[in-house]
């Protein structure tokens, strides 16, 4: 089933960044969204999740009830949403408008059930997926950032398993799809091993830089 969301050709293609939780998502979006302020707007999703010291209610997440983010759902008012670690996930369509409206490239971070549906919709973003060096130093980096519990770094590092299989796969597919034999295009336009941060966060300019510059270019006519 294909969903037509009504958000695409509404200015610069998006960029969806994806991989598995501790791989350094918020970490480069951060960098990008301070190099480049006003080209890039962060997609703020709904959670169930508790916030965590520090995160802001309406700029890191929309902190919502289970209760009320269903009722949004059923009201339509998600282009995607999933069940994460035991939370509820979303991207409001409001989300994603907000940041069109101000003619910014929008960014979202979401997991890999997300990606799937975003492939549903209208929205054609460019799709990114952070891949942490190793599953030891991915446990090592959650473990760090001090924000999980036993139970719920377990849940991730689990979740993050599946996803590196899955990647695995369709990395795969982005090399077939590049080498033009004519093979299913792969999930992901690029994929990102964020090992050294200044490296990784390169890669992700670089690839970036075509929307970047139309954007600031459409800033000065
Ligand atoms: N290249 C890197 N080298 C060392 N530490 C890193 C690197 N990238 C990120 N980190 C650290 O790893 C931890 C996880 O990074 P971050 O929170 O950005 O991950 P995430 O993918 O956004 O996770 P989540 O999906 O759970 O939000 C953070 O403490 C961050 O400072
Ligand atoms: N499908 C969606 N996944 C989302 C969304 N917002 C965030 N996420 C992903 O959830 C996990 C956990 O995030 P955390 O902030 O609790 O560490 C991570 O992989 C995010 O990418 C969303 O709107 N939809």
């Amino acid at each position: 089933m294909y969903f037509s969301v009504t958000l695409a050709m509404q200015g610069p293609r998006p960029v969806v960044l994806s991989g598995p939780s501790g791989a350094g998502k918020s970490t480069l979006l951060k960098k990008l969204l301070k190099e480049y302020e006003n080209v890039f707007g962060f997609s703020v999703s709904h959670t169930t999740r508790q916030p965590r010291p520090g995160e802001v209610n309406g700029k890191d997440y929309h902190f919502v009830t289970r209760e009320d983010m269903q009722k949004e759902i059923d009201a339509g008012e998600f282009i995607e949403h999933a069940e994460f670690s035991g939370n509820m996930y979303g991207t409001s369509k409001g989300a994603v408008q907000a940041v069109q409206a101000r003619n910014q490239i929008c960014v979202l971070d979401i997991d890999i059930q997300g990606v799937k549906n975003i492939k549903r919709t209208d929205l054609n973003p460019i799709y990114i997926f952070v891949q942490p060096p190793s599953m030891d130093i991915l446990e090592k980096r959650l473990r760090d950032r001090k924000t999980e519990t036993e139970e719920s770094l377990l849940k991730r590092l689990t979740a993050a398993r599946v996803d590196l299989e899955l990647s695995k796969s369709r990395c795969l597919q982005v090399m077939c799809a590049g080498r033009g034999d004519g093979k299913e295009p792969g999930l992901f336009d690029l994929v990102i091993i964020n090992d050294d941060l200044e490296k990784a966060y390169s890669e992700l300019k670089e690839v970036l830089l075509e929307e970047i510059k139309k954007t600031e270019e459409s800033r000065k006519s």
